[in-house]
C-alpha cells in the first residue's frame, strides 16, 4: 500500500470552498434555532469563514448567497474579505424564495416572470465581476406537486432558452454551474432532478457550462461515486456541495452519516483527474464546496470538522495502491482488488495529519486548538444585540 508520506504533497493547496450561509443560523420547517455568537452581517460570516481557514489551512474561499449576502459595495466586500485571508467564490442564484416563482421561474410559462428570473441571474453575473468570481451557481427549486399540474416537455425547452441567455452574459473566465436534486420543494416532478437533466442542458450550452453534484441530492441507494466518475469522464463535472445525510437532503456535515462514500467518491475524484493542485488562475477545474447547515451544533467548529472530514478521506483515498489495484482488477482478483481498496479505507491517518499541520505551521488538531483559542466565547460576547444571520 502507499504511505503517508508518498502522498503528503498532494495534500498542499487542498481548497474547499465554505457556504457563507452555513454561518447563519437554518434549521428545518418546525424550527430555526438561533445561537450565541452567530453572524450578522455578511462580513461576520466572512470573518468566520476567514476563522476557519486560520485553523485548517483548507478553506480560502467562500460562496455567496445573493439576496442573502446582499450588500451595496462588492468591490469593498472582496476587499474586506482579502484582508480577512480568504477570497469571494462561488455566487449562488435565488429563485426559490419569491411568490412570483410558485410554478416556476426560468421555466414559468409566462415570459415577463422568465425574464424577471433571468434579471436576478444578470444581477449575480454583475456580482460576479465585482468580486472576482468564477462560478454562478444555479440550483432551480422549479417543479410540480400533482401528475397533469405541468408540460413537463415544455418546462425543459423555457429552461434551455433562460439558461442560454444567462449563458450568453457570462464573461470568458465564468462558469454556469447548474446543480440537480432529485426532489423537494417539488413532490411530483423537478426540473432539474438529476445529473443526465443537469448534463443534457448544460451540454447544449457550452465548455462553460458544467454540472454542480450535491451529495445529499440523490435517492437513497444511488452509487454517487459511478456519478462522478462518468461526470468526470464526459468533462463536466464542476463542482460539489459536500454534506452527508441519513434520509433526504439533510445538510449535515460532510462524511458525518457516511464515511465511506464520502472515499469511494474522493476516490473516483482522484482516479477521474478530478483532483490536484489548482490552474494558474486559482482555480481547480472541479470546486468543492461544502453545503451545509448546522441547525444544533456550533458553526464555526461544525465548519472546521466538515473541511477537515473531506481532508481525512482524501489522504486515505490517495493511499490506494493504484497500480496493484489495476493488476488486480485486470486479473479478475476480486477480493485482492477490494482488499486493497478497504486497506486505504481502513488505514488511520489522523496522527499523519497531525504531523502534517504541524509541519506547516497549523494546529495539529485544529478542533481542540479552536475550543483552546476562546475565540468563540469572544464572538458570543461580542455579537450582541442587530439580528442574526438566516435564511431570509
Ligand atoms: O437544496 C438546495 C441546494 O442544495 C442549493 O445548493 C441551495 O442553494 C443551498 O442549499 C442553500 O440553501
Ligand atoms: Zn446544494
Ligand atoms: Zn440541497
Amino acid at each position: 500500500m502507499t504511505d503517508f508520506a508518498q502522498v503528503a504533497a498532494q495534500l498542499e493547496g487542498q481548497a474547499i470552498e465554505l457556504p457563507s450561509w452555513a454561518f447563519g443560523n437554518s434549521g428545518t420547517r418546525f424550527k430555526v434555532f438561533g445561537s450565541p455568537g452567530t453572524a450578522r452581517t455578511v462580513e461576520e460570516k466572512i470573518a468566520d469563514a476567514a476563522t476557519v481557514h486560520r485553523f485548517t489551512g483548507l478553506a480560502p474561499s467562500v460562496a455567496l448567497h445573493i439576496p442573502w449576502d446582499l450588500v451595496d459595495d462588492y468591490v469593498a466586500l472582496r476587499r474586506y474579505a482579502e484582508d480577512q485571508g480568504v477570497r469571494l467564490g462561488t455566487i449562488n442564484s435565488n429563485t426559490f424564495q419569491d411568490d412570483d416563482y410558485k410554478l416556476g421561474a426560468l421555466t414559468h410559462t409566462d415570459a415577463k416572470i422568465r425574464q424577471k428570473a433571468i434579471d436576478h441571474h444578470f444581477e449575480c453575473i454583475d456580482v460576479m465581476d465585482a468580486t472576482g468570481s468564477r462560478d454562478l451557481k444555479i440550483w432551480l427549486a422549479e417543479g410540480s406537486n400533482y401528475p397533469g399540474q405541468a408540460d413537463l416537455r415544455g418546462r425543459q425547452d423555457r429552461l434551455h432558452e433562460s439558461l442560454s441567455t444567462i449563458y450568453d452574459r457570462l464573461g470568458e473566465d465564468q462558469r454556469l454551474v447548474l446543480e440537480y436534486k432529485f426532489f423537494e420543494p417539488a413532490f411530483y416532478h423537478t426540473d432539474v432532478p438529476d445529473w443526465g437533466t443537469s448534463y443534457v442542458q448544460v451540454a447544449a450550452l457550452g465548455d462553460r457550462a458544467v454540472v454542480c453534484l450535491d451529495t445529499g441530492h440523490h435517492a437513497p441507494g444511488t452509487n454517487i461515486e459511478f456519478i462522478v466518475m462518468q461526470l468526470l469522464r464526459l468533462g463536466k463535472l464542476g463542482s460539489f456541495d459536500f454534506n452527508s445525510r441519513f434520509y433526504a437532503d439533510d445538510d449535515l456535515i460532510v462524511g458525518a452519516a457516511d464515511p465511506f462514500q464520502l472515499f469511494r467518491i474522493l476516490f473516483e475524484v482522484i482516479r477521474g483527474g478530478g483532483y490536484g493542485p489548482a490552474n494558474p488562475d486559482g482555480h481547480s477545474d472541479v470546486a468543492f464546496m461544502l453545503d451545509q447547515c448546522h441547525n444544533i451544533e456550533a458553526k464555526i467548529p461544525g465548519q472546521i470538522r466538515s473541511v477537515l472530514n473531506v481532508q481525512e478521506m482524501t489522504a486515505r483515498a490517495l493511499l490506494v495502491d493504484r497500480d496493484a489495484l489495476t493488476a488486480a482488477q485486470e486479473a479478475g482478483d476480486v477480493l485482492a482488488a477490494n482488499e486493497l481498496f478497504m486497506d486505504a479505507f481502513s488505514t488511520d491517518v489522523r496522527a499523519d495529519l497531525a504531523a502534517w499541520r504541524e509541519e506547516r505551521g497549523l494546529p495539529a488538531n485544529p478542533m481542540r486548538a479552536y475550543a483552546e483559542s476562546g475565540h468563540q466565547q469572544q464572538i458570543e460576547a461580542d455579537r450582541i444585540g442587530g439580528t442574526q444571520a438566516g435564511w431570509n
